[in-house]
């Protein structure tokens, strides 16, 4: 959600920039500037060479992932010129590596089914390099034909993470991506390779550093030129990333590597610093920290991009982007006057990214929203909802989800959106301004409510929620509140008092003319009578044990005394005893009475009916078994019905006047009109 506002902003500040961009004939031109650390206010004299950043390399290649990784989880489609204008500043602040978009199926990633459009519209732009997500032969040559002059395969050191993204497993990924890097190849098209997982998986949890050392080298051997290890749902911390690491750089390069954080916990700048220190000089970012894995749960965004060019000019680190462009100047302010309307204050910054990531997306929010203590978290609590935010939430939720008190599902409102979309956010702001001054409580006794009620005079209300007309209500229901469900049911009993079938008769079996349900009643009765049967057989149930050690004392179940402080279901087993009896002492084997016989001997028994095979066959057109329905007995064939059967030798008997009890042949059955 969070990144949906931050697109909405970027959009309205591209929106009101784009003049800026454009040359006097219309043109677009980008700045691209050489930046250095002396440009920007805030950094510092650190030296390099000191001992503490001793490795830190003299300047860092910053991929922007923001175009690709940071909108293919958004929702809500982006127009193809929002991203093309997005493109564009992003090369205006000085950023030349920007991945553009993805081949990848339509139907697995749909936000960027239009990839060739966008290519189409970048084609012209220069001092920029625009790679490209392949996920297999298919995208790449779609990319390359587009215009793409740099592809990226992805695979994972996770098995789960695997099959969840790419729909195959690890191997069978690196097979297809053998295909594409032997492809480019012949085309000298460069192949960057990613690495998803690379400490934590969604399903798998910690992944071992070997088995991505593993993925790596198999990339580089097909010809990768470059490597970004990718921790997607942002777990790492540098006491995981650098293990992870270590194990990397045995197998391949240090030049050939770049890393990929995400940004979940607010580690994404801890992981870089210790990555830049162990030798890395390449890092993936996304402008205002736009992203996450559509198929990795609980990834929240990428480490934004001016957070990382802040850290690297405050370490004296060069990269070409300029911090001060408008661009990436007005995002960073608007995205922090949201949660920190007081001030745009530098000091804050870090926490504008945190809280943003964890409050606004939804995920983790509960612990750091808290964590914080961060006065953003109220506003954003507090704030009046958008009617984005009410429409995400809709469609966030099942189409099946049970209705609401007017009685329309999710997927009604879903469906019929264009129609209904501004009835229903208006609706949901009246009722948000209703129900101020009411409070619902939960898991609270009277008294504490009574105090709350006092403190506040807030009237207790119950939340407006029913399922059959009977409240969502946290404590116990009570008689009053199933009193319109008993009233339906009620209601329900009245036109039956006319009816010709009595609810015993339809309740008896389909053999005795009924429907073949089983009365409740009756079968509650003879559940308690089988409990009868185990107590008096001592079944050996803990439940039997326990009631014969703590109620029967060792006295026969026939002559215990019924106690007040018994269990109701005992109360009502001794109640049942005069029956029990009758039914019990004649079969002394226990293993004979089961549920189905005791039913059968309470129930009243109805006169068998013929008819019932056929009434039932008709009435379904169903044939309800292959026996035949004349004579009872065989089973329904040609044979059968036309010879075998004793009807058929009756009726053939009359056909030929004659009294012949002898079988009837098939294959004489075409030649009797001879005879
Ligand atoms: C790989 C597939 C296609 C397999 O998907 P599949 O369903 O197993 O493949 P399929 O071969 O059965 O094809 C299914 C349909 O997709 C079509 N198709 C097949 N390939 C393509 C293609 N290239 N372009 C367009 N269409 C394609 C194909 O033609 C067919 O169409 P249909 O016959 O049903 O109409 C699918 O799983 C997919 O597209 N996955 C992409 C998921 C994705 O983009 N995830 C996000 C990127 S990875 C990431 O974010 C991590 C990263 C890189 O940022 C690093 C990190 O953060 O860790």
């Amino acid at each position: 959600m969070m990144a949906a506002r931050r697109l909405d902003k970027i959009s309205w500040l591209m929106g009101s920039r784009t003049s800026t961009l454009l040359n006097s004939n219309g043109n677009y031109s980008p700045i691209n500037r050489q930046i250095t650390s002396s440009t920007y206010r805030y950094s510092s004299d650190c030296n390099p060479t000191n001992k503490v950043f001793r490795n830190l390399p003299a300047c860092v290649k910053i991929v922007e992932v923001g175009p690709r990784d940071g909108l293919q989880n958004e929702k809500e489609i982006v127009p193809t010129t929002v991203k093309v204008q997005l493109i564009k500043m992003l090369v205006s602040s000085g950023l030349n590596v920007v991945e553009a978009t993805s081949f990848v199926s339509p139907k697995w990633v749909p936000q960027l089914a239009d990839a060739k459009d966008v290519m189409d519209a970048i084609r012209n732009i220069q001092g920029a390099r625009f790679p490209v997500l392949t996920p297999n032969l298919k995208g790449f040559e779609a990319a390359v034909s587009a215009g793409a002059k740099e592809v990226a395969i992805f695979a994972s050191a996770s098995e789960s993470f695997s099959k969840s993204n790419i729909n195959c497993s690890i191997e069978d990924s690196l097979a297809r991506f053998r295909d594409v890097t032997s492809a480019a190849k012949e085309l000298s098209v460069p192949v960057r390779g990613y690495i998803s997982c690379v400490v934590g998986c969604p399903v798998e949890g910690m992944v071992p550093p070997s088995k991505v050392a593993y993925v790596v080298k198999q990339l580089f051997d097909m010809g990768c030129s470059e490597i970004s290890l990718g921790d997607t749902i942002g777990v790492g911390t540098p006491g995981t990333v650098i293990p992870m690491l270590e194990n990397v750089m045995n197998v391949v390069p240090l030049d050939k590597l770049a890393v990929h954080f995400h940004d979940t916990y607010g580690q994404a700048l801890a992981n870089i610093l210790t990555s830049l220190q162990m030798g890395i000089s390449t890092v993936d970012s996304s402008v205002s920290g736009l992203g996450g894995c559509p198929y990795a749960k609980g990834a929240s965004g990428n480490v934004a991009t001016e957070d990382v060019v802040y850290m690297l000019n405050g370490l004296g680190i060069q990269t070409n982007v300029d911090l001060e462009s408008s661009f990436l100047q007005a995002t960073r302010e608007v995205t922090m006057c949201r949660v920190q309307p007081t001030g745009c204050h530098q000091l804050f910054h870090h926490r504008r990214v945190s809280v943003t990531h964890s409050t606004m997306r939804g995920e983790n929010n509960g612990i750091r929203l808290f964590d914080f203590g961060y006065n953003g978290a109220d506003i954003c609590l507090t704030k009046e909802v958008s009617d984005v935010e009410i429409k995400e939430a809709l469609f966030r939720q099942g189409n099946d989800k049970s209705p609401g008190p007017d009685g329309y599902t999710a997927g009604f409102l879903k469906a019929a959106w264009s129609i209904v979309g501004c009835d229903f956010t208006s609706a949901v702001r009246i009722k948000a301004k209703c129900i101020e001054d009411r409070i619902f409580a939960c898991g609270l006794n009277i008294n504490t409510l009574d105090l709350i009620q006092q403190a506040t005079r807030f009237k207790i209300a119950q939340l407006p929620v029913r399922y059959l007309g009977v409240p969502l209500v946290t404590r116990k229901l009570s008689g009053n509140d199933c009193s319109s469900i008993l009233e339906r049911i009620k209601g329900c009993d009245a036109p039956a008092r006319g009816a010709r079938v009595s609810w015993s008769q339809v309740c008896s079996p389909r053999s005795e003319g009924g429907l073949g349900l089983r009365s409740l009643v009756l079968w509650s009765k003879a559940c308690c009578l089988f409990l009868i049967k185990k107590i008096l057989a001592n079944d050996g149930s803990l439940w039997i044990a326990w009631l014969h050690a703590y109620c029967l004392k060792a006295i026969s179940l026939w002559e215990v005394e019924y106690k007040v402080y018994f269990s109701w279901i005992l109360k009502k087993l001794l109640k049942l005893r005069e029956e029990a009896r009758n039914l019990f002492v004649p079969y002394a084997n226990w293993n004979l009475i089961k549920g189905k016989w005791l039913w059968d001997q309470i129930r009243v028994r109805a006169e068998k009916v013929s008819w019932n095979r056929i009434i039932w066959l008709i009435r379904f057109g169903l044939v309800l078994d292959n026996g035949c329905v004349l004579c009872g007995s065989g089973i329904e064939s040609r044979d059968h019905l036309f010879a075998d059967c004793s009807f058929a030798q009756d009726v053939w008997n009359a056909v030929q006047g004659k009294d012949s009890k002898a079988r009837l042949d098939w294959f004489f059955v075409p030649h009797l009109g001879e005879t």
